[in-house]
């Protein structure tokens, strides 16, 4: 039996955040991962799927530029060149994390790892103890038992794909359907989304009716309040029963994008009882103990705000906690920004419209702009922004800013740190605008 500090199950964003965060106050940290270093962001998740993005702007660009005068020929993207090149940039990934694990001094074993008590953990055989133990084994696609369900694909298989399908039925409204919808509609697909209620329905309901809009106004077909279809193969195409299919059915791919569940069910519970939630997440408190003192969750697992970020920032805090004398570090789970990655981007921090007047009622002011961005204004095509900013109390305190226009994603993150720090209206409309740019709309709102 090995003995460690620490021994930590998956090498995703959380585990490897944290146990580098332990190695570097000392801890001696055991790190087990069955699969590939940095787990579903790098191999299967942000990573493939923003460089994917990168290629599908880079799509829109080129039409762009043949509409401002450029003398360029349409063409598809080789998918394969392109796959090779995200393929090669996530292996640089794997090289740089090889090396700091090495570096860390952190023994990292290639195997699943499955707890035999609290303190206890079964590596492939061999028995490894420690005083701690954090799980943080992420989660998979949702799949579902329905007729024909295993003939389309999940998010793991379109990041196998050699080539642009053809026609695409995406099933599911939220992060994922929205922006691989986006991304094959942008690299030549023909693409019918289909939501079981709205898009992304955590978000500001008008940014999600925005998005809606913008997704049928260049084309692709957009199908709220739709049932779970049966897929059915036939002649090399699949369709859709149970639901009126859209323009292009019968479809060469059907794209599953049903959320996705937490990789939970085979750690050992059985000899560990951790509390569960009814969808089998690992339940913790503020400071990511779960119900078993002596081991701790982050991520995906415990299904607070899936994101790389989130995991990143819970597991280096557990570690401060636990081996960095700091007995109060914890996450703060309020104020989270986000992005979603569709074609133009959407991005949101804090309450949203509709949650601030449930919270604060007559004391919510919402102000708003829309408006048709220059780039796009030159082109074709013009297409509405909007940005909101939700206020409350006499102050006027920014309780929610949420953007929906091109380069949303890359300026939500200076103003999630206004909000954190507090910051109201009036401070906003003291700072003087940059111009021209669709940021500054946010301090000229009226
Ligand atoms: C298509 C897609 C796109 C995404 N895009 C974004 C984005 O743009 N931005 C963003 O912030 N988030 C994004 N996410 C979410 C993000 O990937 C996750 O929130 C993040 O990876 C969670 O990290 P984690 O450490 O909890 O789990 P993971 O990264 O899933 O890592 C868990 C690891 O644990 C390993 N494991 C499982 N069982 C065991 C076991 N028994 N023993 C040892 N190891 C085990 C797994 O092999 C895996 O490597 C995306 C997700 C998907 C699916
Ligand atoms: N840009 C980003 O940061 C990013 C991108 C992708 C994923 N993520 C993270 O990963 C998580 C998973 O993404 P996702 O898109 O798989 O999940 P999601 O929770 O965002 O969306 C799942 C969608 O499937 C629908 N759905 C679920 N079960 C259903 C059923 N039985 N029948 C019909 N519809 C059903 C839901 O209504 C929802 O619209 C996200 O919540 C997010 O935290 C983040």
């Amino acid at each position: 039996m090995r003995t460690f500090d620490y021994i930590v199950l998956g090498a995703g964003s959380g585990g490897l955040a944290s146990a580098f965060r332990a190695a570097r106050h000392g801890a001696r940290v055991a790190l087990l991962e069955p699969g590939s270093l940095g787990g579903t962001c790098v191999n299967l998740g942000c990573v493939p799927k923003k460089a994917m993005w990168y290629a599908a702007q880079a799509a829109e660009d080129v039409q762009r530029a043949r509409e401002f005068g450029f003398d360029i020929a349409p063409g598809a993207l080789d998918w394969c060149h392109f796959v090779a090149r995200r393929q090669a940039y996530i292996e640089r990934i794997h090289a740089v994390y090889r090396d700091r694990i090495r570096e860390a001094g952190i023994e990292l074993i290639a195997t699943r790892g499955h707890l035999r008590a609290a303190d206890r953990v079964d590596a492939q055989g061999e028995t490894l103890c420690a005083p701690h133990v954090l799980i943080a084994t992420g989660g998979r696609p949702r799949r579902l038992a329905t007729p024909g369900f295993a003939s389309g694909m999940v998010s793991d298989d379109f990041f196998a794909l050699r080539e642009c399908p053809h026609s695409v039925a995406v099933i599911g409204g939220g992060y994922v359907g929205c922006e691989l919808a986006g991304v094959l509609h942008a690299l030549g697909a023909h693409v019918d989304l289909y939501a079981r209620s709205v898009l992304l329905s955590h978000f500001d309901h008008e940014l999600s009716d925005a998005l809606a809009d913008s997704m049928r106004a260049q084309g692709i077909g957009v199908h709220l309040h739709a049932g779970i279809p049966d897929v059915r193969r036939e002649g090399g195409a699949l369709h859709l029963d149970q639901i009126e299919s859209g323009e292009a059915a019968p479809y060469e791919q059907v794209l599953w994008a049903l959320g996705r569940v937490p990789n939970s069910d085979d750690i050992g519970l059985g000899t560990v009882p951790l509390a569960l939630d009814a969808e089998g997440h690992i339940c913790t408190d503020g400071q990511q103990n779960t119900s078993v003192p002596g081991v701790y969750a982050v991520g995906d697992v415990t299904g607070r705000m899936a994101l790389t970020p989130v995991a990143v920032a819970a597991g280096r805090r557990l570690s401060d906690r636990l081996f960095g004398a700091d007995p109060e570090a914890h996450l703060d789970y309020r104020n989270i920004p986000s992005v979603v990655f569709a074609h133009p981007p959407l991005g949101a921090v804090g309450d949203t419209e509709q949650q601030a007047r449930s919270r604060y009622g007559d004391a919510v002011r919402v102000y708003r702009s829309r408006f048709t961005p220059m780039v796009s204004a030159l082109s074709d095509h013009p297409q509405r922004s909007l940005m909101k900013l939700v206020c409350v109390g006499e102050e006027e305190r920014v309780v929610g800013v949420h953007l929906f226009g091109p380069g949303s994603d890359e300026m939500l993150q200076g103003f999630a740190v206004a909000v954190k720090m507090g910051a109201r209206k009036a401070d906003l409309d003291a700072t003087v605008a940059i111009h021209p740019t669709s940021a500054e709309e946010l301090v000229l709102l009226g």
